[in-house]
């Protein structure tokens, strides 16, 4: 402990103070005040005893500099030192929005515990709200305090995009309004795409030029369009639609339906909008290797109940339990960051919501279309190209191509290409409405 190299500026996670008070009984004390309710900023004051060990410079967080950061988490730490008894990979700044609703309560505790990115990757978490949420923001945080997660080494908390984003690596674009009783879906399609047309600015302007974003708040796909023309300074492709939780409600209906466990179902594909257009792909799926139709020899149910349970699986589920899907859309979550940043095993592949530039299916260019990917881990995706079609898949593409390109029309005024024109083919449902 005698060599901690405690002079440098530093930052001192609480786990580490209790280490230090652990290992530097007459060296150090230490105590931590709140410096300031609102902002909740806190001080850490120690005192040296002469000719020893020097102590770490105290940081407090400069409010004009720094996005609010929580509690404990405005503590210094200093993962160099840490480095000397294990080794820590370089912190990630990971920004989360909605954060103090439903699926994030779910989602946060996973990425702080180490079961996304491992467990040797410091993570801070910089959480955005609404006004309205500011205060369940602030009992989130202290849920995270309480934790005590090793690798989760700060919190922010905020309600500007614009402070929240800073630096952000990955952006997991939560936070939406949800549709109202009556809300036709061309209203929803223009109040959350305002929300997404400025979070897309706040990325432009103040996240990593390599963030990869993760739009989940409905309606997906056309919310990463708008996010993504927003922020001509980032990568398109570094933008996705979260259609991972249906790729996962298709395995688990293919396995039930083949009698066979879930591990056995792979190459499954959700093509299209993240609705009850979507088209759950059972002609390139496989069961144990093997063609699902030559597995799954009932091809009615395939064609019929399988592609609408996927579809409405999520409707159905708010009627049984009263919300919605809130934890299984965060394992979904963790699932599609997992395979941006893991190898997708050979001859495998995912699904996700990406923007249309080039690809080899013939779906119209200049939407987020979901399609079959695969990583080499490096957080970047190519295009799955050994798929084969038939005219029942190239009809059912049609139909979703046809919503998203109608979809878009909707939001023109929100992606910078002139007055929006709002015709649907008709009003789909998302997955999760009843
Ligand atoms: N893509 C998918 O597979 C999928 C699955 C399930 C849910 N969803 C969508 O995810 C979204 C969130 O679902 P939930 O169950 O967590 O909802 P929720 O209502 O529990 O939480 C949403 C949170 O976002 C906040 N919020 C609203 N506007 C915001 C803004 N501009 N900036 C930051 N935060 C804002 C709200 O205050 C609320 O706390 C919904 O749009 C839902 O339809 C998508």
């Amino acid at each position: 402990m005698a060599e901690l190299n405690l002079s440098t500026k530093t930052h001192v996670h609480s786990s580490q103070l209790s280490f230090l008070s652990r290992n530097l009984p007459r060296q150090r004390q230490c105590s931590f005040a709140p410096l300031h309710r609102t902002t909740q900023h806190a001080r850490i004051s120690c005192s040296v005893a002469p000719n020893q060990v020097q102590v770490p410079a105290v940081q407090t967080q400069d409010p004009k500099t720094k996005p609010e950061c929580y509690g404990v988490f405005c503590l210094t730490y200093d993962l160099k030192a840490e480095e000397e008894t294990r080794s820590w990979k370089k912190l990630i700044n990971i920004a989360v929005s909605g954060a103090a609703g439903m699926i994030s309560n779910h989602l946060l505790f996973k990425l702080a515990s180490g079961e996304v990115f491992g467990p040797d990757q410091p993570i801070a978490l910089k959480l955005l709200g609404s006004e309205r949420s500011i205060q369940a923001l602030e009992g989130v945080a202290m849920e995270l305090e309480d934790s005590l997660f090793p690798l989760l080494r700060e919190v922010n908390i905020g309600i500007d995009p614009y402070e929240v984003f800073q630096d952000a690596e990955w952006a997991l674009l939560i936070g939406a309004k949800p549709r109202g009783p009556g809300m036709e879906r061309a209203a929803l399609l223009d109040i959350n795409g305002q929300i997404f047309a400025e979070q897309g600015k706040a990325l432009n302007a103040v996240a990593s030029r390599n963030v990869k974003v993760i739009v989940v708040g409905n309606p997906c796909n056309t919310n990463a369009l708008i996010c993504l023309k927003n922020a001509p300074n980032i990568p398109a492709r570094n933008f996705h639609a979260l259609t991972r939780l249906d790729e996962n409600r298709a395995k688990c209906q293919l396995a039930l339906k083949a009698g066979v466990f879930y591990d056995k179902v792979s190459n499954v594909t959700i093509w299209g909008n993240h609705s009850t257009t979507q088209v759950p792909d059972f002609l390139n799926a496989r069961i144990d290797g093997r063609p699902v139709k030559d597995v799954i020899k009932d091809h009615k149910w395939l064609e019929e109940e399988f592609t609408e349970t996927v579809q409405k699986r999520g409707g159905v589920l708010i009627q049984k339990w009263g919300r919605s899907s809130a934890a299984s859309t965060a394992v979904s979550i963790v699932d599609a960051i997992r395979s941006l940043v893991t190898p997708t095993p050979e001859g495998d592949w995912f699904s996700t919501g990406v923007y249309t530039n080039g690809n080899p299916y013939g779906i119209a260019e200049d939407i987020v279309f979901s399609m079959p990917c695969r990583s080499k881990g490096d957080g970047d995706y190519e295009l799955v190209k050994d798929v084969i079609f038939d005219d029942y898949l190239r009809q059912r593409l049609a139909k979703t191509e046809a919503e998203l390109l109608a979809e878009k029309k909707c939001v023109a005024h929100l992606t910078g290409e002139g007055i929006a024109v709002c015709d649907l083919p008709g009003d789909t449902m998302l997955p999760g409405e009843v």
